[in-house]
């Protein structure tokens, strides 16, 4: 039986990470790396798919569980008629991607509590039952090329298929168990002092935070979450390639049930040049290089092959197949795994690609040569790319179309680099760009926009709103107080909205290709809070913003979607798109110039009638923190 999605926290360590539910259940653990087969799948079937749970032997009172300050470091307590415990679970950080290990400190509070502990160890996604020998530091589990040891001074045994424990755990005691990957060709290693990498763990995520210096928000709330959003993205970023993953999970429905099911273990262009506006906002200014690294060396070749996607060290391969065992999350089903849309054509990640490297490039990171040639190369195929149908921003599956947001994005690409010939004197057919920069605008004010409803629809002779027009204005398409911006951020208030929450699009009316509904997509009602601060509706924008607050689960974290009916987290979990707009929304809440506004400013509309962007981003960045 699935457990709500609300029910999980995430702890990780750049390589990979887990989820562990509210009972102490790890029910999700990816190992080594976060696209890795899953050891623990019970997230996506039974328990017989693989858990790891640590918990009271019988009935607990009440739990409760927070985040240790400034890491992804999850402490549960559990209170007993015996007395109290805390179990504290965490991945200490490794050098060496091929070493990953899981620790679970159970630590006694007060009085004597009887605790079990039982391991389900399933490689495959929960197919393959691993070969255990028991050794004098607990097991050894094999299953073709992987193996971990599982390390504790408790007696194990095993039952039915499982390893299990039962101790006791009084005041003060802290008995440690340790969970050490490794391929089977290499040799076991084994973490000696659980406490001192606890230690060492909380130390490093504390300097982490204290570098990103984030400047302080007027709700003392908000800086909380928007810590707590930042440490999140970091996590789900690969340590050793810079890559961002989309989400932690595969599979997670986004609608209960339903087909909707995809596998975001990977790294998207899009998500994650809006991971680095998050970062670059925030001041994180390293992970924001080491991510334009990323890029260049994933999207690097003939520019005709530049995927929307890869994986997290720059794989082009992500051959989606189901995984026909596992039932799925409340039956949602197929399980995916790997993501057909890695050979979609989606337009819109020119634009996003030239805009993150245009604002890096203005930023603290300065300039980088290899990227100018590789943007030239881009944008040379985009000059005729534009003109046709895409899959668009939401990678639809049904047949391609002209969607308005792609088009716009285009006419992004062509600015941003029209811009930085200006300012920084690089080489480029300016004049060409300028042409074809003027002839999109055309183009999408003329085809995209329905002068009698007054609003830009989702695709040429479409009827449809689509929430993506919502960044019109942010990316300085048009200027916020252009009617036609306003009309369609109206249209989308009375049409694309859900109990208060917005739609990405209206399924009846968008051919996705897809059965069924969704829910409501988190980061359109954080872009919908931005459009309201760049139409001078403050309040609606901070009412907006305090509603997607409390709809985080109780450590912070958000999914993809919200069903406001079922009043119930959709889709992967955590997401980094929704933790991206709580950022970027907070931000711009601080002051009405926040970031939605400069990325605005810093566009070359001829429309665009707010002063320029001024100074770096790490100066604006000062700026706001010494208000
Ligand atoms: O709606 C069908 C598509 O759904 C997924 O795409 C969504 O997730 C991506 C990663 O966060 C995001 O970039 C995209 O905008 C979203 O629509 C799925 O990955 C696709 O395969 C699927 O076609």
């Amino acid at each position: 039986m699935s457990k709500p999605i609300e029910e999980y926290g995430f702890i990780g360590n750049m390589l990979s990470g887990a989820l562990v539910a509210r009972d102490g259940s790890m029910d999700w653990l990816c190992l080594p790396r976060f696209d890795s087969d899953a050891c623990f799948a019970a997230l996506l079937g039974a328990s017989k798919h693989g858990y790891w749970q640590i918990s009271p032997a019988g009935e607990s009172n009440r739990s409760s569980r927070r985040y240790l300050p400034h890491a992804p470091v999850l402490e549960t307590t559990f209170e007993t008629e015996g007395g109290i415990v805390t179990l504290v679970d965490f991945m200490p950080l490794s050098n060496d991607p091929e070493r990953v290990d899981v620790v679970r400190l159970v630590q006694g509070v007060s009085g004597k509590v009887r605790m079990r502990m039982e391991l389900a160890l399933r490689f495959g996604y929960g197919k393959t039952i691993p070969w255990v020998r028991r050794r004098d530091y607990g097991i050894h589990a094999v299953a073709g090329p992987d193996a971990v040891e599982l390390a504790t001074p408790v007696t194990l045994r095993g039952e039915d298929m499982r390893t299990v424990a039962e101790f006791e755990v009084g005041e003060g005691d802290v008995i440690p168990f340790t969970l050490a990957y490794h391929p089977l060709h290499r040799e076991p290693h084994f973490i000696d002092d659980g406490r001192k990498r606890l230690e060492h763990t909380l130390a490093w995520w504390r300097e982490w935070t204290r570098i990103c210096q984030l400047s302080e928000l007027e709700e003392p709330g908000w800086n909380d979450a928007v810590e707590r959003s930042l440490i999140t993205l970091k996590a789900l970023s690969y340590q050793p390639s810079g890559g961002i993953v989309a989400a932690l999970t595969t599979s997670l429905p986004e609608e209960l049930g339903g087909v909707r099911n995809w596998d975001y273990r990977y790294c998207w262009i899009r998500d994650a040049t809006l991971t680095l506006y998050a970062f670059m906002n925030a001041g994180c200014f390293d992970e924001a290089g080491a991510f334009r690294e990323w890029m260049l060396r994933a999207a690097a070749g003939a520019p005709d092959q530049m995927q929307i996607m890869y994986g997290i060290e720059g794989e082009r391969r992500l051959t989606e197949i189901e995984l026909p065992w596992l039932p799925g999350y409340e039956n949602s089903l197929p399980v995916r795994i790997g993501n057909g849309a890695h050979e979609q054509i989606q337009v819109d990640v020119f634009g996003e690609l030239m805009d993150t490297l245009y604002t890096a490039r203005k930023s603290q990171l300065g300039p980088h040569q290899e990227a100018w040639r590789f943007q030239q190369a881009i944008l040379s195929r985009l000059e005729s790319l534009w003109r046709g149908p895409d899959q668009g921003i939401w990678e639809v599956r049904g047949s391609p179309k002209h969607f308005v947001y792609s088009k716009m994005m285009a006419w992004v690409a062509f600015d941003r680099a029209i811009k930085a010939v200006e300012q920084f004197g690089f080489p480029g057919p300016v004049g060409k760009w300028r042409t074809l920069r003027d002839e999109i605008h055309r183009e999408v004010l003329a085809r995209g926009y329905d002068k009698e409803r007054n609003t830009f629809v989702q695709h040429y002779d479409g009827v449809g709103l689509d929430a993506s027009l919502l960044l019109m204005a942010e990316v300085g398409f048009l200027p916020p107080d252009d009617p036609r911006f306003r009309g369609t951020v109206e249209a989308i208030e009375r049409d694309l909205m859900e109990d208060g929450l917005v739609l990405r699009y209206r399924v009846g009316e968008t051919k996705d290709g897809l059965a069924g509904e969704e829910g409501t997509f988190l980061v359109c009602s954080f872009w919908l809070a931005d459009a309201y601060t760049m139409i001078d509706r403050g309040h609606d924008a901070a009412v907006l913003f305090e509603r997607l607050l409390s709809l985080r689960n109780d450590l912070g974290l958000l999914a993809e979607e919200y069903h406001p009916r079922h009043r119930r987290q959709l889709g992967n979990f955590p997401q980094a798109f929704s933790h991206v707009g709580l950022i970027n929304t907070a931000y711009n809440l601080r002051r009405i110039n926040g970031p939605a506004q400069q990325r605005a400013d810093r566009s070359a509309s001829p429309h665009a009638t707010h002063t320029s962007w001024t100074g770096t981003a790490g100066e604006q960045h000062r700026e706001r923190s010494i208000d």
